[in-house]
């Protein structure tokens, strides 16, 4: 006889690209997960989810989805998660797990842990590992493979649901940490948060410049500039729940980047060629210890 899986029933609400990426993830290992419900409030993207194949059911209704899942998976921009979890709380089967991918931490957890009844466990997460592309088609299994998945599971979680969805994360090929959540949100501001709004601000920048200029822009753009379009790119309702959502740590690292960019703009009108020097070595090291520590 074979063992039943780790997860006899799964639940994925919202099939964008972290939700179908778990969803392939799951699809390929049946030791991992049995059967497997989509949830999603686009009808479209419920059909569509069926025809790649992604789930053995597909609804709207986040409620009918979770009824009966061992694991349930909240994969939709931060901003749904409060009103998602009022709908789903009452539904959940005593001793399920309930965990999320979300690039914040603190709100979600002060918007979903209220709705968590007792006797269901909430392990909140968030896989390191995206792309600017959205919906069911742009996912992929590989997506979370050799990347950090962070857990930040408040104090007193059940340590045996809180490794299921280390094993989880595992099986889709990616590092674990567990993390204190404001510590997640100050990490990630600067790593993640920040990055995105410096391109959203420069590629604001430039198409805010005349139509001649701009136009030379987009035919000239050199790599600098196209990397930043890339990231320019991601879903606006995703960042927009981010910057709303970790506003403290955000408006925190945009106060000491606008010191530290003020620094520069001083040291080029008075050519202090040795301070540049000094400032662009330094961060030329970081960027070797990050190749460095990525090949050891
Ligand atoms: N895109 C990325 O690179 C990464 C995203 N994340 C997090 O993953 C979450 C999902 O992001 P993506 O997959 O990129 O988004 P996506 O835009 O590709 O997909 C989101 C899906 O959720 C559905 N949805 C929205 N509100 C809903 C609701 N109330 N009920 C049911 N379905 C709903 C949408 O119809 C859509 O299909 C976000 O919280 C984001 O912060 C985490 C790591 C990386
Ligand atoms: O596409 C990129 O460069 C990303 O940075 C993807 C990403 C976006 C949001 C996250 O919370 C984690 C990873």
């Amino acid at each position: 006889m074979t063992a039943p899986p780790l997860f006899p029933r799964v639940a994925v609400i919202g099939l964008g690209l972290i939700g179908s990426s778990l969803a392939r993830v799951l699809r390929a290992d049946p030791t991992l997960a049995g059967e497997l419900v989509a949830a999603d409030r686009s009808a479209a993207v419920c059909a569509r989810v069926l025809e790649l194949g992604l789930a053995d059911r597909a609804e709207t209704d986040p409620a009918c989805a979770v009824a009966g899942a061992d694991l349930v998976i909240l994969a939709v921009p931060i901003g749904a998660c409060a009103d998602l979890a009022a709908a789903i709380g009452p539904h959940l089967k005593p001793g399920a797990i309930l965990t999320d991918v979300g690039s914040v931490k603190q709100a979600v957890i002060r918007d979903v842990a209220p709705q968590v009844p007792d006797g269901v466990h909430f392990v909140p997460g968030h896989p390191i590992a995206g792309t600017e592309h959205s919906g069911p088609d742009a996912g992929f299994a590989d997506l979370f493979r050799g990347r950090w998945c962070i857990l930040t599971p408040p104090p007193g979680t059940d340590p045996a649901a809180v490794e299921k969805v280390v094993e989880l994360w595992r099986r889709a090929g990616s590092m674990i940490e567990v993390m204190e959540p404001g510590h997640h949100d100050r990490v990630l501001a600067i790593t993640s948060h920040l990055p995105h709004l410096i391109a959203y601000t420069i590629v604001g920048t430039a198409t805010d410049l005349e139509e001649h200029l701009k136009s030379e822009v987009i035919r000239f753009s050199a790599s600098g500039f196209r990397d930043f379009t890339r990231i320019a790119a991601s879903d606006p309702v995703m960042w927009r729940d981010i910057f709303l959502n970790n506003r403290e740590a955000v408006l925190e690292i945009i106060q000491r980047f606008t010191e530290d960019l003020t620094a520069l703009q001083r040291a080029i009108r008075w050519g202090e060629a040795e301070t540049l020097e000094h400032l662009f070595t330094r961060t030329r090291d970081i960027r070797r210890g990050i190749i460095d520590a990525r090949q050891a």
